[in-house]
């Protein structure tokens, strides 16, 4: 056992729920952490004795971020991809199948070494917990591969067999779906907690309800979790096929109609509307109204969805600052969501906030107050509080 007490903080941000905002904000608060556990929060001048101190000058602390959405194993370039689009192109998934050659040709050490770099940069920006998908292998050996190596570096593994149909099975869609669902599922299975499936009707490589529906209820019988990627490029069923299944999570919601919006309030106890405002930035799409969301009732995450495609950045406070001024939400909104309300998606209790006996996942800021992080985008403030010891 060893322990650390957190003195000099300028403010302690707990994210517990309590107060107004629900960010349990504490006044002249210390912190001690034993090995990776909280173990006691309480004012600085009444803090008991530890193995060693941190005095953070001032600095905010906060949990770590949850960054419950990423596509991290992939190699391969997509830059003039997000340059046509800036000019006017449109996505729909096509340049899944690029990252798809590119991951396959990869070893396996060049894929944990790009991932690890991918990982590495992420807690360089306050990141301490990261889901991390497959779906640029697309083949029972690859998929199986992608989450082999990403369960090295995290237990929130999700199998994204059905990200698209891949060229080889264009003319067998229905063939490709008893891949995943079968051969593919009992290898890649193993090494996933969660299945996913990017169910778009609006995209000709993505699948309808029907095709997504059996994929998820095949993951659900092999043990697997489930998460959505729905409504991302149109209006659709994907909201409603994951509210249904009680999935963890329906990401993207960019295209809500009201029954889709009462669905996701009325599911507020299971299922969370993840949103992820740095894809409507790098597609030059229309943002998701989260305003519109949270006054509904519906609980919401803020993830990055890291990916070579529909957004290339890792930064959790750059997609706040979206996400505030883009998506109507508050500073103290958009924190929640990419802290306690991403734990939530990944239906996790451990993490996410400060509280007695959640984990010492920390991460602290170049600034006074969290207000900092919409407040000076583009300015690397944040970082994860690496404990000595
Ligand atoms: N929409 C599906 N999957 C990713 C994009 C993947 C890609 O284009 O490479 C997403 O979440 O946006
Ligand atoms: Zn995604």
């Amino acid at each position: 056992m060893s322990s650390t007490l957190i003195t000099g903080i300028g403010e302690l941000v707990t994210c517990d729920g309590s107060g107004e905002d629900r960010l349990g904000i504490r006044p002249d608060a210390a912190v001690v952490a034993e090995d990776d556990r909280i173990v006691w929060i309480g004012r600085a001048a009444e803090a008991p004795a530890a193995d060693r101190r941190v005095d953070l000058d001032g600095r905010a602390l906060i949990p770590g971020f949850v960054d419950s959405h990423s596509h991290l194993v992939f190699d391969g370039d997509r830059a003039a991809e997000f340059a046509a689009r800036m000019t006017g192109a449109a996505y729909d998934g096509g340049g899944i199948a690029t990252s798809m050659t590119a991951t396959r040709a990869a070893s396996d050490g060049r894929l944990r070494e790009l991932l690890g770099r991918r990982v590495t940069e992420m807690r360089a920006q306050g990141t301490t917990t990261v889901e991390i998908k497959s779906g640029y292998g697309l083949s029972v050996a690859d998929e199986a591969r992608a989450l082999r190596i990403a369960s090295e570096f995290t237990s929130e593994t999700t199998f994204l067999g059905a990200h698209v149909v891949p060229p080889e099975w264009r003319h067998d869609r229905a063939g490709y779906l008893d891949l995943v669902t079968g051969e593919m599922l009992v290898s890649a299975g193993p090494h996933a907690r969660w299945i996913d499936v990017f169910c778009e009707p609006a995209s000709p490589y993505a699948f309808t309800g029907d095709e997504a529906r059996r994929v998820l209820l095949a993951g659900r019988e092999a043990g697997l979790e489930l998460r959505v990627h729905g409504n991302q490029l149109g209006h659709g069923p994907g909201v409603q096929l994951a509210v249904e299944l009680g999935a963890a999570s329906v990401d993207h919601c960019t295209y809500l109609t009201d029954d889709d919006v009462d669905a996701l309030a009325g599911a507020r106890d299971s299922t969370v509307a993840t949103l992820l405002p740095g894809v409507e930035f790098s597609t030059r799409s229309p943002y998701p109204d989260g305003r519109r969301l949270i006054d509904a009732g519906v609980r919401i995450a803020l993830a990055s969805d890291c990916n070579p495609g529909t957004c290339y950045s890792s930064s959790i406070p750059f997609m706040l600052a979206l996400a505030v001024r883009e998506m109507g939400l508050t500073p103290a909104e958009a924190l929640y969501a990419a802290t306690a309300g991403a734990a939530r998606s990944l239906r996790r209790t451990d993490i996410g906030r400060i509280e007695l006996g959640t984990r010492a996942d920390l991460a602290v800021l170049d600034a006074p107050s969290y207000l900092h992080l919409c407040y000076r985008p583009g300015v690397p403030i944040a970082r994860t509080l690496e404990l000595p010891g």
